[in-house]
Formats: structure tokens, C-alpha cells, sequence
């Protein structure tokens, strides 16, 4: 199994299930699943699981992250703190699909006081069958590189 094959999830606590719901199905899709929780209903704090998926995409652990929080925003502006990160939230399968075709995204992030299950999943799929265009995209996404400094 390589990196090309694993998805970090992760989440708060306002997503513990959803999470673990897209976890078995993208597991079913042949993808090695690599959660990091938390799995127990305390309440927590979005940004260090933001940021711990994070790190294992930026490494190169794995090849894409999905994390989650009530709204999708506050785990999503922790993991684009962090170097390589182009994270996405999503509330639609079409936005889901152009972060990957357009801006090379390599997490997505959901918010599961947001989306009800059947959408979340279709997001996910959206977003993992997807490829980046490349061409006049990928100049745009070395721009957004070059901010990071
Ligand atoms: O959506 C979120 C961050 O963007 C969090 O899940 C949300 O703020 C948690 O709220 P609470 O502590 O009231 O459950």
C-alpha cells in the first residue's frame, strides 16, 4: 500500500459520525483509510485535528485529507495554515469537483451541521473521482505556492 492509496480523516466532535460514515464508504471504494479521530464525543478543538490530517498530506503520508467540523470552515482555515495545503469546505458535489479540477485541492472539508449524510457521501465521491486539468490552472496553483513564502 502507498500513500497513493490512503485518506486521512479527521473531525471535531460535532461530525464523529459522519466521519466515520465516509470513512466505510470510501473504504468500500478500495481506498486505505487512515482516521485519526477523535472517537469519543468530548467536546475538543477543530484546529489541532485540522492541522494533524494536515501534516500527513503535506508529508506525503497521504495522497488527500478529509476532515470535518460543525460548518466545514474553522478545521478547514487550520489545515490551509499549514505548507502544501490546498483544503477546500464544500456544501455542494459541483464545488467538490472543481477544487480538484481546478485548484489541485488535496484535502476537502465538510461540515456535518451542514450536509445531511446522502450528500456529504456524493461530496466525497465528487471530490476523489475528479483529476486536476493541469494547463492554465496549474500556474495559477504555483501562485498560490508562492504565497506561502
Ligand atoms: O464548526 C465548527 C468550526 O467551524 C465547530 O464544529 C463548532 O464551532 C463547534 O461548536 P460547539 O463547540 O458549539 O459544538
Amino acid at each position: 500500500m502507498t500513500a497513493k492509496d490512503r485518506i486521512v480523516l479527521s473531525s471535531d466532535h460535532a461530525a464523529i459520525e459522519l466521519r466515520q460514515t465516509i470513512a466505510a464508504h470510501i473504504e468500500a471504494r478500495g481506498w486505505t483509510v487512515v482516521d485519526i479521530g477523535p472517537t469519543t464525543p468530548e467536546s475538543t478543538h477543530y484546529p489541532r485535528h485540522g492541522e494533524a490530517a494536515a501534516r500527513l498530506v503535506a508529508s506525503g503520508d497521504c495522497r488527500f485529507g478529509i476532515i470535518l467540523c460543525g460548518t466545514g470552515q474553522g478545521i478547514m482555515m487550520a489545515a490551509n495554515k499549514i505548507k502544501g495545503i490546498r483544503c477546500g469546505a464544500c456544501a455542494d458535489t459541483f464545488s467538490a469537483r472543481m477544487i480538484r479540477q481546478h485548484n489541485d485541492a488535496n484535502m476537502l472539508s465538510i461540515g456535518a451541521r451542514v450536509v445531511g449524510e446522502g450528500l456529504a457521501l456524493d461530496i466525497v465521491d465528487a471530490f476523489l473521482t475528479a483529476d486536476f486539468e493541469g494547463g492554465r490552472h496549474a500556474t495559477r496553483v504555483e501562485m498560490i505556492a508562492a504565497l506561502e513564502g
